[in-house]
């Protein structure tokens, strides 16, 4: 750019620049002309450094400057003079003093040279852009810098435990991993987000490098994990010195395009102050200047022309114009857009599910448009959210929920780190408007599951991958004493932040981080599904404190524990309820053809499902005819099923039909491919012509070679059998060490670990089987199948 100014070009600094340096010295010449005697906030002086402007902008606004005053100051010090001068026409000066020092030729009543004076940015784009830059254009290595100072790299590892003694080598069973409390009350909470966050240390661990280095990321994991605590987290990381303010200018030569200018974070509102103190002075000078004129005009008409009716029209119209010149005034004040004034972190802003507006910025639409009614441009656009998070975080939850033009607009944000504000509705007079480009220099944080990654748009997360890091979040943790006393801190948070809930005792601590441990679904882990957890505490306290109990104790958590069901253990609770009434419930005794399966409901309940089979002869070629809404993984289960029965039966089933019936799988589907096992059973005392033991359910994979492979919610699935009356219940032995069922059902049913189908069908099906029959054959291929050594089953259990 360009520092050469000539006497024509708008000024380049703000106004609060150029009264400081009025201030600074004096209007010598009293006629409102300043004596340029600041060089570097005098654009006319043709060698601004961009350097001394951004420096002398915050100089001379804030006040500490030696030669710079606030704009605000600028007021008083202004009443000063007057007193000290006595010449009132200082206010006329005053108002002038700012175009003057930017082209010397002010005179305050001409309205011209008040737009001037509003022209506080540059009218060269230029100008704006470099000043633009020198606070925004920050390198990595910079922010580095700045924040190596700060406290990021001070947190390598999550912060433990504090405010209680400590049992370094704690016994197993201690819930607590060795923490020596009554209360959680003994508990310190950290200062800092990302020192509350409890796991997720590798998402933790690349929140820190990235606010470190002003990257993107993406979270990707399921609800509840910490994504946006994470993303808040960042943004009390990223340097608070940094935040700018933004304020939109009028621009007298083309009003739908308003200048935007930036500046350090709280001098925003003082600008705006300032204008707004300018401005009033300015409309109570012409106030005073127009009732003068009219009571000469009116004195006039009354007693020179003798006509008071054209007195009056006269004072009308003078009372018109001046009106019109006030709006003119008032159109100076610019727009405070983003004020970060208050702000005591970098800027977060949570954008998840914005219409276009609210993330990119609009321009409000105006129903008087001409005849001097009309609201200036400037006035009416707001700032999206890509501009409030400037220098902070923006976090977009559910990224492929954004519209896909919203997408690329968010994209031009990132790459550009500024974007121009325009009315989002074609059909308002908005849609005219255009600001400068305004900064959008932020980190962006978008999250999601699995659904929302594959569904955003390929260049968005590109963009991301590109200049940043991409987090899976954990659902589970290992079970270690450390992590136990985190947990214990984590109910301290959540009572902290609630503000309301009484503080929990040990023994009801104890009994959450039970039900963490219950709620992981795998042997020594405990959830990461923080708010879930969460719920059950507050639901707990909240029990407390309907009791005006002093603590949340044991009982008060395990009340909660059945009042915090989710809709779908509420659903599964109902639906077994009902099958009793309708005795689709069979429990004890054997039938042919039935079996007792299992399958879990959303993510926290189990139901029993009863699976069906029938053979009969077929007309054509033998089908395998599955019913009951089954899903892909189900039938594919079926045609495995289908192929160990056709390897081992005697009877050519190709010429029969198989019927398999998942019963009343209803609203509930199966999904997944847990009911191998029951498939395969039903399917074979269907054609062996064998009863089922109807006091037993049963749960698992299986694989084409007949070993019963591992599934998921085991816990779920055995309290559902034993809700439905079960006495035994058949689960994958590589599951075994993932039950962790309520101890009320303990002693209500036996869970039986299997291998292989020959086990399962020795288990289940009555009597002995025939020699030479089906049932002995498949029997007897566990030895062989289990020596071969071929059919190890995948290690991670398979969908439910
Ligand atoms: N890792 C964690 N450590 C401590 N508290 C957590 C953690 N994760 C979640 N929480 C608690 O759960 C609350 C909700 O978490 P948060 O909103 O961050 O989840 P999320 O992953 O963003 O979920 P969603 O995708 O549904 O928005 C947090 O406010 C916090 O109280």
């Amino acid at each position: 750019m360009s520092n050469e100014k000539d006497a024509n070009d708008p000024p380049t600094e703000d106004p609060e620049n150029a009264d400081g340096s009025d201030s600074g010295s004096p209007d010598p010449t009293g006629n409102g002309e300043d004596a340029p005697d600041d060089g570097s906030s005098t654009p006319g002086d043709g060698t601004p450094a961009p350097d001394d402007r951004v420096v002398d902008e915050s100089r001379v606004v804030d006040g500490s400057g030696a030669d710079g005053y606030s704009a605000v100051d600028d007021a008083e010090v202004d009443d000063d003079d007057e007193s000290g001068g006595g010449a009132s026409s200082d206010e006329n000066a005053r108002s002038g003093e700012d175009t003057e020092v930017v082209d010397g030729t002010a005179d305050d009543d001409d309205p011209d040279e008040v737009w001037d004076d509003g022209v506080v940015v540059d009218g060269d784009p230029n100008g704006v852009t470099a000043g633009h830059e020198e606070t925004n254009g920050t390198t990595a290595k910079e922010v580095t810098e700045s924040t190596d100072d700060g406290d990021i790299d001070d947190l390598g590892s999550s912060v433990e435990v504090e405010g209680a003694e400590i049992d370094e080598d704690p016994d197993e069973d201690d819930l607590l991993g060795g923490l020596n409390i009554d209360t959680t009350a003994e508990l310190e909470i950290p200062d800092r987000l990302v020192d509350q966050v409890i796991g997720q240390e590798h998402a933790r661990d690349v929140i820190i490098k990235a606010a470190k280095q002003r990257r993107h990321v993406m979270m990707i994991g399921s609800p509840g994990t910490g994504k946006s605590m994470l993303a808040k987290a960042m943004s009390e990381l990223l340097p608070k010195e940094e935040l700018q303010d933004v304020l939109v200018y009028h621009n007298p030569e083309d009003g739908n395009k308003p200048k935007v200018r930036t500046v350090p974070a709280g001098k925003g509102d003082q600008i705006v102050d300032a204008h707004r103190e300018e401005a009033r002075k300015r409309n109570q000078m012409r106030s005073l200047l127009m009732w003068i004129i009219i009571a000469v005009v009116l004195g006039y008409a009354l007693i020179i022309v003798g006509q008071i009716l054209v007195g009056i029209i006269a004072a009308g119209v003078v009372y018109l114009v001046f009106r019109y010149l006030n709006r003119g005034s008032d159109a100076m004040i610019p727009n405070l857009l983003v004020n970060n004034g208050d702000t005591k972190t970098a800027p977060f802003r949570d954008a998840t599910g914005a219409h276009a507006g609210a993330l990119l910025g609009d321009v409000r639409h105006d129903p008087f448009q001409s005849g001097g009614m009309e609201t200036p441009s400037h006035d009416r656009v707001e700032a999206g959210a890509i501009h409030k998070a400037n220098k902070g975080v923006l976090f977009v939850d559910e990224i492929n929920t954004l519209d896909i033009r919203s997408q690329q607009h968010l994209m031009t944000a990132i790459q550009e780190g500024e974007f121009s504000i325009t009315g989002q509705s074609e059909r308002s007079s908005g849609a005219m408007v255009q600001t400068e480009p305004v900064p959008t220099d932020f980190v962006m944080i978008a999250a999601g599951n699995l659904d929302a990654m594959e569904n955003m748009h390929p260049a968005l997360r590109s963009r991301i991958k590109g200049y940043g890091y991409e987090v899976y979040m954990e659902d589970t943790i290992e079970d270690t004493p450390e992590m136990r006393r985190k947990y214990v801190r984590f109910i301290a948070q959540e009572v902290a932040k609630d503000g309301r809930l009484p503080e929990f005792t040990a023994e009801a601590v104890e009994e959450v981080i039970l039900e963490a441990k219950r709620r992981s679904g795998r042997k020594g882990h405990l959830t990461l599904l923080f708010r879930n957890l969460g719920g059950l505490v507050r639901v707990a306290g909240d029990i407390a404190r309907g009791e005006d109990a002093e603590l949340t104790t044991r009982e008060h958590v395990l009340s909660a524990k059945g009042r915090s069901r989710s809709i779908e253990q509420q659903l599964a609770d109902d639906f077994i309820e009902r099958r009793k009434d309708y005795e689709l419930q069979v429990s004890d005794g054997y039938v042919v053809g039935r079996v007792n399966g299992l399958a879990v409901m959303g993510e926290d309940s189990g139901i029993m499902l009863p699976v069906m089979a029938e053979v009969a002869p077929s007309q054509g070629p033998g089908e395998v005819i599955a019913t009951g809404q089954l899903k892909e993984m189900a039938q594919e289960s079926v045609s495995n099923v289908s192929a160990i029965i056709k390897k081992f039966s005697d009877e050519n089933i190709s010429e029969m039909d198989i019927h398999i019936q998942f019963v009343q799988a209803g609203q509930q589907g199966v999904d997944g491919d847990s009911a191998s096992i029951t498939v395969a059973t039903a399917v074979i005392s269907a054609l062996e012509d064998v009863g089922v033991d109807q006091s037993l359910a049963m749960t698992g994979s299986l694989s084409v070679r007949g070993d019963v492979l591992p599934v998921g919610g085991v816990t779920h699935k055995i309290e559902a059998a034993a809700k439905a009356g079960c006495t035994r219940v058949i689960i994958p032995q590589a599951n075994e060490q993932d039950v962790m069922i309520e101890d009320e059902y303990e002693d209500m049913i036996e869970v039986i670990p299997v291998s292989h189908i020959s086990e399962v069908l020795d288990i289940a099906l009555e009597g002995e089987a025939e020699k030479d029959s089906l049932v002995s054959r498949l029997k007897s291929i566990t030895g062989s199948a289990l020596k071969e050594g071929s059919v190890s089953g995948p290690s991670s259990p398979s969908p439910q």
